[in-house]
């Protein structure tokens, strides 16, 4: 025996099933509305008629080129023709003026039959999607900002996944890097960043990961495409979902190596002396401090050494100003060429060298002094057929521990110095 019949769908007459329609419809949040095949009204719900401000009788029998503008009513005339003509339902968008504002409808507009299967009417059901349209219009602006930003930027940008792949990378960003756009993406980050660098990255990662930092900086090497790194400055956000669910991290990569190199180069031009390239006075004094601070700390021996010329005045005057300049060159990378890699020459001023010399005690100071002292007045310099004899004098001096400054140990290597020139000058002295 087949099941009974539900009491409810047995028993509704008509105007209970028509009863039942109304109070669907009018507590639905959608605009409800049916007309006959001419167009005119059969039936608008509470949402339609509040929509517009008209009580729901108004719309009966009359069509939307009666209720509406005429563009408005000839848009939805000819979307219920197409529901006649096709016979089928039909989901699209229509656009509304209501209250002077411009809606926008997602509207179902279907055929309703009767019982013989004739076609009578067309229905409408239709969501306002004003706010949702307005809202992607947003997104989709607030996207195309940041498409444009990251596309034109002229410094390299790239989205990373959490896993450290390349998920996006710009233009600049690709050829930053030598590789042709977009060949990078899906490549790991690791894969072209210095291998020691990876764990300073990493470090920074989990702490941006942590929520300790909200962003971070960080100068990292990359390895390019040719094999050479870049010295880069990167700078790293982490993009989380509205519930803090880490997405991605956006890098914004500034190539540093030119503006390292130039630095480099300024520095190094800052601490030589020009005419001969060796140290000038200010690094010579700085590594001077350094050595004394070694010699209090650990009681390592250091010499300081200093050396002028005798009589510079006559080498100039008899031979001009510019074979002056040579014989300092001459000297300069002769003397380069006898010390060892950590003793240090320095130009103090005019015709005036310095030598520092860790590790060294007295004994083996006075025997390099002497040695160039000798090796200079046995080696003129020659300049086509002429041969320009110089020599030197050198005071030199112990660092000790109780030397609060390096001032204090050019005192005494001046000292020394001055009394190898009073006793005859070519010589050296210690004090
Ligand atoms: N060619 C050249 N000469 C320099 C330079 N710096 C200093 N001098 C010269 O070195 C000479 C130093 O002269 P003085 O200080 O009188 O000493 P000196 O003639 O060497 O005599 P003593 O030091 O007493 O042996 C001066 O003539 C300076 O012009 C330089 O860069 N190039």
């Amino acid at each position: 025996m087949p099941p009974p019949k539900s009491q409810t769908t047995q028993t509704l007459n008509a105007d209970q099933q028509a009863a039942l329609f109304r109070a669907i419809a009018d507590n639905s949040n959608n605009v409800v509305g049916v007309k006959d095949l001419a167009g005119r009204y059969l039936y608008v719900n509470t949402k339609y008629s509040q929509l517009f401000h008209l009580p729901q009788e108004h719309y009966l029998g009359r069509t939307d080129a009666e209720l509406f503008p005429a563009d408005t009513a000839a848009q939805f005339r000819a979307n219920d023709l197409r529901v006649q003509h096709d016979n089928m339902a039909l989901t699209i968008e229509e656009i509304v003026q209501v209250d002077g504002q411009t809606r926008h409808f997602l509207s179902v507009k279907f055929p309703i039959h009767d019982f013989l299967g004739t076609l009578y009417a067309t229905g409408l059901i239709a969501t306002d999607i004003t706010a949702r349209k307005a809202a992607e219009q947003l997104l989709w602006a607030s996207e195309e900002r940041f498409r444009l930003a990251f596309e034109q930027a002229t410094v390299g940008m790239a989205m990373i996944d959490i896993g450290g792949n390349i998920l996006r990378i710009n233009p600049h960003g690709s050829q930053l890097f030598g590789y042709q756009h977009p060949e990078l993406e899906g490549r790991s980050i690791e894969s072209i960043t210095h291998p020691q660098d990876r764990a300073r990255v990493m470090a920074l990662i989990r702490k941006i990961l942590r929520n300790d930092l909200p962003h971070g900086e960080i100068e990292k090497r990359y390895l390019h495409k040719a094999g050479h790194f870049l010295h880069c400055r990167v700078a790293i956000s982490l993009v989380r979902d509205p519930q803090g669910v880490p997405l991605y991290f956006v890098a914004h990569i500034n190539d540093i190596t030119e503006t390292l190199r130039i630095e480099e180069e300024l520095l190094r031009l800052a601490n030589t002396d020009p005419l001969t390239g060796v140290a000038n006075r200010r690094p010579f004094l700085e590594r001077m401090q350094q050595e004394l601070a070694r010699v209090r700390r650990y009681g390592t021996p250091a010499c300081c050494l200093m050396l002028d010329f005798d009589h510079f005045k006559l080498i100039n005057d008899r031979w001009g100003h510019s074979s002056g300049d040579a014989v300092l060159r001459y000297f300069s990378q002769t003397c380069l060429q006898r010390l060892r890699a950590t003793d240090l020459l320095g130009r103090l001023g005019g015709e005036e060298f310095a030598i520092l010399m860790p590790d060294t005690a007295l004994a083996g100071a006075r025997e390099l002094g002497e040695q160039l002292r000798v090796w200079v007045a046995e080696h003129p310099l020659q300049i086509g057929d002429q041969q320009i004899c110089f020599s030197i004098s050198l005071g030199m001096t112990e660092l000790r521990a109780d030397d609060k400054n390096p001032d204090q140990v050019l005192a005494r290597t001046d000292e020394a110095l001055y009394r190898a020139k009073d006793l005859g000058r070519n010589r050296v002295e210690v004090v």
